[in-house]
């Protein structure tokens, strides 16, 4: 380059910007502008989650147990996502997690709507449902409680056969949105048990769901399983007995598995890998985590259809803390994927800004000592480890509400800041990035706080 080409130089192409020997995070570096001739709209965010699997939006919900069960993995495979339920706890009720997943359409919340027994007593109504299923010992429903009911009680100290009403008509889980709401309409329900195809009730549908879901942005183009089910994916471990846990997933259905390790680049990582794939060679097996090419090479080897990339930098993560390891995650995502890519392997960058939010909700790290307590000791307190040190925290977040709601509309924020940069798709965004069109800069300190909210006395921000 001479010097007349270095003065017009603007900006780095990422390959420059990676390699200074700084871990740089997604706050570190900006991406400059480029020239937009299509319509944000126009912006397609289509994705691969993994080799096989096609995604319509780039959004995996992590497999962690305050966030992934089945009512996510039926929310987010209806916006055109995916999720990944969680392995802290045993591996039947992991497949059941799995299995109530596929047997849905709808992406309704039914919380703690299954109430087993005509004996029980409701000490706690769940905030956001109108009723709640009593079912037998089989899982059939035998009657319904409505919150009104519930909350007129001046004693809750009774069985809710006391005061249950007959349970109406259910409704077949097979149903979709619409077929749904027309049958409450027919029926003149406020609310109706939702059956699986045994008849056994997995929740609680009301003309509330109805109209929420209706209040919502139009649900996208919904990820589907090669059964033609909602897509559904679960994390195991590298234990013996996750092989175990691996066959009952399979057999309940599941998609898509990810291997969940903040170091994945280990000896039982690799020989799971082979297993899972030698077992199950249509199954895709994410591998993960890691934030080298290196790990990465290692993992690919082995046979790996997806990776996920990051190590301490979720907001939950304390690795980089106690352990001294892990890399900042632009770096991470960028490195990792310069490799991957060459091997048609794709990559999920691991962990998610948080920003607003007015009420809070609990949120745990999976290294957590509590999320250990609840499941994962073994992880823990193997043969060899006999002392406890958490790698993570037990906090709250910011609650945004409905995914149904935030996804979409962080979605379209994702789509004008690709119409920006002149991408009109995300597979253009990374042909940008790797053609060095697109240019980016590290941001110092004084830069970020201009590129924040700032000189104001007060704010209210709101994203949408
Ligand atoms: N992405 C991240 O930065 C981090 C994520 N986490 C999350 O916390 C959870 C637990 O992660 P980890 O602590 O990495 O769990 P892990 O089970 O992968 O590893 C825990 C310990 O068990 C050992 N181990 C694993 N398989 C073994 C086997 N077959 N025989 C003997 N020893 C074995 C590992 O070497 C390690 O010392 C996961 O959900 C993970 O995603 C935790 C810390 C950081
Ligand atoms: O160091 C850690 N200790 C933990 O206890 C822990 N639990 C989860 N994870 C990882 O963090 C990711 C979620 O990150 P965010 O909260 O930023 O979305 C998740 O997707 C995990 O990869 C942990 N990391
Ligand atoms: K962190």
């Amino acid at each position: 380059m001479n010097g007349l080409e270095l003065e017009l130089e603007d900006g780095f192409r990422a390959s420059r910007l990676f390699s200074q020997g700084f871990s740089y995070t997604y706050d570190d570096v900006i991406m400059l502008p480029h020239y937009i001739d299509f319509p944000a709209d126009a912006v397609d965010l289509s994705t691969r989650l993994s080799r096989r699997i096609r995604l319509s939006i780039p959004c995996v919900a992590s497999p962690m147990d305050t966030v992934s069960e089945s009512s996510m993995a039926v929310a987010m495979a209806s916006l055109g996502g995916a999720a990944i339920i969680h392995s802290n706890t045993s591996p039947a009720a992991q497949a059941s997690l799995v299995r109530s997943a596929k047997s849905r359409r709808t992406p309704f919340v039914h919380g703690s709507s299954v109430i087993s027994g005509s004996d029980a007593i409701i000490r706690t109504f769940d905030e956001v449902l109108p009723a709640a299923v009593v079912t037998d010992s089989n899982k059939q429903p035998i009657g319904v409680v409505a919150r009104s009911d519930w909350e007129r009680l001046e004693d809750k100290d009774v069985p809710v056969s006391t005061y249950m009403r007959s349970a109406p008509p259910p409704v077949p889980a097979k149903y979709d949105f619409e077929e749904v709401a027309a049958f409450l309409a027919k029926e003149k329900l406020g609310h109706a048990p939702l059956v699986d195809e045994d008849g056994e009730v997995i929740g609680v549908i009301s003309i509330e769901d109805i109209e929420r879901i209706r209040g919502f942005p139009k649900l996208g183009k919904p990820s589907l399983g090669r059964d033609g089910r909602l897509l559904t994916g679960a994390s195991i471990g590298t234990r013996e007995d996750d092989k175990e846990r691996l066959e009952q997933l399979v057999k309940a259905g599941v998609d898509v598995v990810v291997v969940d390790s903040s170091q994945g680049n280990s000896v039982y990582q690799l020989e799971m890998i082979k297993h899972a794939k030698k077992s199950f060679p249509e199954l895709d097996v994410i591998g993960g985590n890691v934030v080298t090419i290196a790990q990465a090479q290692n993992l690919i080897q082995a046979g790996v259809d997806g990776l996920r990339v990051g190590m301490g930098s979720g907001s939950i993560c304390t690795t980089q803390e106690v352990c001294a390891v892990g890399r900042g995650q632009a770096t991470a995502v960028y490195k990792v994927s310069s490799y991957a890519k060459d091997h048609n392997v794709p990559v999920i960058a691991d962990v998610y800004e948080y920003q607003g939010g007015r009420r809070v909700k609990k949120y745990r790290g999976m290294g957590s000592l509590e999320a250990m307590t609840k499941g994962s000791d073994a992880r823990y307190l193997g043969d060899t480890l006999k002392l406890k040190v958490a790698q993570g925290v037990v906090g709250a977040v910011a609650d945004k509400g409905s995914v149904l709601k935030f996804i979409p509309y962080t979605m379209q924020a994702v789509k004008q800041g690709f119409q920006d940069l002149g991408a009109s798709s995300l597979q253009s965004a990374h042909d940008l990035l790797r053609s060095s069109v697109l240019r980016l800069e590290v941001r110092t300190g004084a830069a970020q706080v201009e590129g924040a909210v700032h000189g104001l006395v007060s704010y209210e921000k709101k994203p949408f």
